[in-house]
């Protein structure tokens, strides 16, 4: 089943288009990847699933039900200015998120807080370290007991140690409970280990969209002279080169001609030639 579907979905501020036209159908109980360089439009497109922002035309269905003007039930969204009251406690903020959720366990905040041994209950939220809160943002948003889960760069504040620990959080709630995440960043090698599928904006729209391990066999990474890419079977994504020698990312590629190599690509660098693909036009 479908757990986020958009369709022809765009949001428009002014003449700025930061979503256009955008129709996916994200699948249930996978990790979704959502990537693309500054400005792409993936804030946008988690504000408007989560139902925070109203789109300019298209809709928006999470479970099959249309998102219209509030967060649905069943979702949460961590929004990348953590949505924390920072004069409260970090008990105070717990509680108040709870008495704010008809769905909700307290226990599965403290299974998420379980692991931050250091976390002083009585300090103030504003006082806490940018990592720190997100973890604390990320323990209520799993309060809610959601099926969809919408993470806006979540990652970004975190150390490396931090990292690993929220992506096994998240990882767990997958495992344990088949949650969907749709989860934005720029940390592309991490997102090799969580991801199960992938969806690129460029400039608001749609420039990849597909199940990780389909992706990486449907393309391959093949290096070969520079005069002998006209040779080549498939289509290229993108190429680049040094003097003689050509590197290129072809999606469908057949039989080699003499002189080129090919092997399956990793997510990263996938990931990274379609986003040169689509700065370069
Ligand atoms: N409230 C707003 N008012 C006006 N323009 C906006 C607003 N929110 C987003 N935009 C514009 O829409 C475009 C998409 O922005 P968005 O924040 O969704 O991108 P992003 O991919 O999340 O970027 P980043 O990786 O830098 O967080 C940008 O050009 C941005 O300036």
């Amino acid at each position: 089943m479908t757990a986020l579907h958009t369709t022809a979905l765009s949001k428009s501020y002014g003449t700025r288009t930061a979503v256009a036209d955008c129709t996916v159908d994200l699948p249930e109980g996978k990790v979704i990847g959502l990537v693309g360089a500054n400005g792409a439009g993936k804030s946008t497109f988690l504000a408007l699933a989560a139902g925070l922002v109203a789109p300019t035309s298209g809709s928006v269905r999470i479970f099959g039900e249309e998102v219209r003007g509030g967060l649905h039930p069943r979702a949460s969204y961590l929004p990348q200015r953590r949505a924390l009251y920072p004069d409260f406690t970090v008990d105070e903020m717990i509680r108040a998120v709870g008495a704010m959720n008809r769905r909700w366990s307290r226990e599965r905040v403290e299974e998420a807080l379980a692991a931050h041994t250091a976390l002083d209950r009585g300090a103030k939220v504003g006082s806490l370290s940018p990592g720190v809160r997100t973890r604390l943002a990320l323990a209520l948003g799993l309060g809610r007991m959601p099926d969809l889960l919408l993470l806006d760069e979540p990652l970004s504040d975190l150390d490396p140690l931090a990292r690993d620990e929220v992506l096994r959080s998240i990882m767990a709630d997958v495992a344990e409970r088949g949650t969907t995440v749709v989860l934005s960043s720029h940390l592309l090698g991490e997102l090799r280990e969580v991801c199960d599928h992938v969806l690129l904006l460029h400039d608001g729209r749609v420039h990849l969209d597909g199940d990780v391990d389909e992706l990486l066999a449907d393309h391959r990474d093949l290096v070969g002279p520079a005069d002998g890419e006209a040779d080549i079977v498939g289509t290229v994504i993108h190429g680049r080169g040094t003097g003689r020698q050509r590197r290129l990312l072809v999606r469908d590629s057949g039989a080699l001609p003499p002189g080129w190599e090919g092997r399956a690509p990793e997510l990263e660098s996938l990931v990274t030639d379609y986003l040169r693909a689509a700065r370069d036009g």
